[in-house]
């Protein structure tokens, strides 16, 4: 696994709010689940880990690498999937868009072809190759973005909301491809489902880690702060 470090991250935006106290953790587990209500901190805590966003305070580490230093390297072991695949498929085609993924990985355009064909079978797109990313359904769009994202296999993946847009069937089939990867996930969700099935679950609240440990206690941690929000 990948050790990722926080050593007093923390975000506060210019003549604005704090958005991320200074946090400071060390996850080595494979499945790490981040929870917590809208607006909480969860996509700022898991954007520091490829310097989506840059830490006003304090360090983000990947495997010793500092995240805000050295951020193409970074973005080489840390992969970012995000809740809406809009954001990231920015070619025609699916294959296309795998390809892109593969652009320096894979100088030999034949060979390149050959390699992003395989990617989507693997991710049950064949015969899908050359159909627009925007003739995909909102499930197939997400497979196409884990498949591109992963075809340069990262060591951590990090998906913010991954299945919030998705029906219970996508849902599925998005969660089967995420807890059966061999890499690090850290995985932002508002489905309990899912993070009971994370090794170590982080709760967010008020721009704070308010709470880490095993799902079933950070659930019902969870479940108390949104019933002291709703009293
Ligand atoms: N650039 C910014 N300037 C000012 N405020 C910001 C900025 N980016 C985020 N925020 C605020 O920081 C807070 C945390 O946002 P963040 O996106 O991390 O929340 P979240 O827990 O992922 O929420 P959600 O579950 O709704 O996606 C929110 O109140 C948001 O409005």
């Amino acid at each position: 696994m990948s050790r990722i470090e926080l050593v007093g991250a923390g975000v506060e935006v210019e003549d604005g709010p704090v958005i991320l106290q200074p946090t400071t953790l060390t996850l080595i587990e494979q499945r790490i689940g981040i929870i917590g209500g809208n607006g909480s901190g969860k996509s700022t805590l898991v954007r520091l880990l490829n310097n989506l966003i840059s830490p006003t305070t304090g360090r983000v580490l990947v495997d010793g690498i500092d995240a805000a230093a050295d951020p193409a390297a970074v973005r080489r072991l840390v992969g970012f999937c995000f809740t809406d695949p809009a954001a990231q498929l920015v070619m025609p085609t699916c294959v296309e868009d795998v390809e892109l993924s593969l652009r320096r990985s894979h100088r030999d355009p034949a060979q390149r072809r050959q390699v992003a064909l395989n990617i989507l079978a693997e991710y049950g797109l064949a015969g899908r190759e050359h159909t627009s990313v925007h003739a995909l359904s909102g499930g197939q769009r997400q497979l196409l973005a884990l498949a591109g994202v992963l075809a340069v296999q990262p060591r951590v993946l990090v998906a913010d909301e991954p299945t919030t847009l998705l029906d219970l069937a996508n849902t599925q089939r998005v969660a089967e491809r995420l807890f059966g990867l061999d890499q690090q996930l850290v995985l932002v969700s508002h489905n309990l489902e899912l993070i009971e099935r994370c090794d170590r679950v982080l709760v967010v609240d008020a721009a704070q880690v308010v709470f880490d440990g095993e799902p079933v206690s950070a659930i019902s941690h969870y479940r108390e702060l949104a019933t002291a929000a709703t009293r």
